[in-house]
C-alpha cells in the first residue's frame, strides 16, 4: 500500500479556512490532520469543536484528529459528533489508556495513540493489537514549524517490529518537521502516514507540495 499524506491544518490560514479546505479536497491529501491543543498538555492552545465542525461541513476526506489534551475521555463523544473519523490520544495523557481506546472504538472511530519523543515504543506492547494507529511525534508537540528529531527513524523501525511481532494492523504516522528531504527515509523506516504542516502551507504551491510528498 502506498503511504498516505495528512496535511496539518494548524499551518493553514484561519482567516480563510475554506480556501485551504477546498485546496485539500482537490489535492492528493488522503486525510485532514487536525491538531487540538489545550494549553495544559502542551504549551499552546489551537482550536476546538466549532472549528472542527466547520471543517467537517466542507471536507471530502477523513478527519484525523490529534488530541494534545489532558483527560481526553471527557470529550470522546463530542469529537465523534464534531466529525472525527480517527481519534488519537497521547499515551502520556491517559492513566487508563486501554479504557480510553475502547471508548473511542465504541463510538465507531479508529483509535490512535501518540508518543512524545521521549516515550518508549515498548510502552505500547500490551495495547498494540487494540489500536489502529501509532502517531510518532518527531518534534515535541505544541507548535508547527519545529526541527525534525533524527531519532525518529529508529523509533519507527522499533514500532514496525512491535507491530509485526504482535500481528497488529496498526498504521504508523509521523508528525513534526516532515519535508521532502526526510520523507523518503521515513517511508523506508516503515512510516505509513506522513503529517506535514508548515512544509505544505508555507510553500508557494501547497497542492504541488502535497503531490510531491505523495509521489515520494
Ligand atoms: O502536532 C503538531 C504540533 O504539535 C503538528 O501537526 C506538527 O507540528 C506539524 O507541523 P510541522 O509540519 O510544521 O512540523
Amino acid at each position: 500500500m502506498s503511504h498516505l499524506i495528512a496535511p496539518s491544518i494548524l499551518s493553514g490560514d484561519f482567516a480563510n479556512l475554506i480556501k485551504d479546505i477546498e485546496m485539500l479536497n482537490n489535492s492528493d491529501a488522503d486525510w485532514f490532520h487536525i491538531d487540538v491543543m489545550d494549553g495544559v498538555f502542551v504549551p499552546n492552545i489551537s482550536f476546538g469543536f466549532p472549528v472542527l465542525e466547520a471543517i467537517n461541513r466542507h471536507t471530502l476526506k477523513p478527519l484525523d484528529v490529534h488530541l494534545m489534551i489532558v483527560e481526553p475521555d471527557k470529550y470522546i463523544k463530542q469529537f465523534k459528533k464534531a466529525g472525527a473519523n480517527i481519534l488519537t490520544v497521547h499515551a502520556e495523557a491517559c492513566t487508563h489508556l486501554h479504557r480510553t481506546i475502547q471508548a473511542i472504538k465504541q463510538e465507531d472511530m479508529s483509535a490512535g495513540v501518540s508518543l512524545n519523543p521521549h516515550t518508549a515504543v515498548n510502552d505500547l506492547e500490551d495495547i498494540i493489537q487494540d489500536i489502529d494507529l501509532v502517531l510518532i511525534m518527531s518534534v515535541n508537540p505544541g507548535y508547527g514549524g519545529q526541527k525534525f528529531i533524527e531519532n525518529t527513524y529508529r523509533k519507527i523501525e522499533r514500532t514496525r517490529n512491535l507491530i509485526e511481532k504482535n500481528g497488529s494492523k496498526a498504521k504508523i504516522e509521523v508528525d513534526g518537521g516532515v519535508n521532502l528531504t526526510n520523507a523518503p527515509k521515513l517511508i523506508e523506516a516503515g512510516a505509513d502516514v506522513l503529517v506535514a504542516g508548515s512544509f505544505v502551507f508555507g510553500s508557494d504551491d501547497p497542492e504541488a507540495t502535497i503531490r510531491a510528498l505523495k509521489n515520494v
